[in-house]
């Protein structure tokens, strides 16, 4: 096997063993933790004050962000991620919003495309993950989804700013970064936050 398939081998294996982990998180668990990562999130230096913040919609036992949600203040803007040809854009969205499934199963607000907006117009998202390390390279569902969409951060300074999202049982030891990775400007769990470390790093 070679290197490039050694890695996604072990990228596999690893999605495999911490989503099932993941899974089993119990509910009175997963209800303090949405709360506390909550907090972590509005604590966040480069939390916007105005515009459009994206969050997701929590699936497979990904740490929830309703908490986080309801204590946003009223000049931002909430949204959710919407699948548009290969990259993610975003729609607003408050609970009652009508949501349709996408092809994932995962709820997205019911929005025609023309009112879609940008990764570019998001002042701040927050991202799932699979796994994290404490330099903030994520590991995603493997699709590439939040990697295509953001591609343009790697040669450009937030915003928006990109914040990964988990349970602290997620942070593994290192994850080997691929050329396409787009790295988080943080990582939040329950517990904490990991800012990245400066670029030379
Ligand atoms: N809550 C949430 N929303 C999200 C993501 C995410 O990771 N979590 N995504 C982050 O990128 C995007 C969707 N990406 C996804 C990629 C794979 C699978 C998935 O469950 N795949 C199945 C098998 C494939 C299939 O059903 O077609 C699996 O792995 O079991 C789900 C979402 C956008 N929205
Ligand atoms: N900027 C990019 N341009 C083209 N293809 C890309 C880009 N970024 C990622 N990809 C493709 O997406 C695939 C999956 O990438 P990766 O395994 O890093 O996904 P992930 O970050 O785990 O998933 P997700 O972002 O959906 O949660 C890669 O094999 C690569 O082919």
């Amino acid at each position: 096997m070679n290197a490039d398939a050694k890695a996604a081998a072990d990228a596999k294996a690893l999605r495999h063993s911490i989503r099932e982990q993941r899974r089993t998180t119990p509910a009175s668990q997963r209800i303090s933790a949405a709360e506390r990562l909550a907090d972590q999130l509005l604590s966040l230096p480069f939390m916007p004050d105005r515009g459009h913040v994206a969050g997701y919609w929590a699936i497979d036992g990904e740490i929830g962000l309703h908490a986080w949600q309801l204590l946003l203040p009223p000049s931002l803007v909430y949204c959710l991620p919407v699948l548009h040809e290969d990259r993610l854009r975003f729609a607003p969205w408050r609970p009652g919003g009508a949501l349709l499934s996408n092809r994932y199963g995962i709820p997205e607000p019911d929005i025609t495309p023309d009112g879609l907006l940008a990764a570019e117009d998001m002042a701040l998202v927050v991202a799932p993950l699979v796994a994290f390390d404490a330099r903030c390279h994520r590991l995603g569902m493997g699709a590439g989804w939040y990697d295509r969409s953001f591609a343009f951060r790697r040669e450009r300074a937030a915003p928006p700013w990109l914040v990964g999202a988990a349970f602290a049982a997620q942070q593994v030891d290192a994850i080997a970064a691929q050329s396409w990775d787009v790295r988080m400007d943080a990582v939040c769990t329950e517990q904490r936050v990991f800012p990245a470390p400066p670029d030379t790093e």
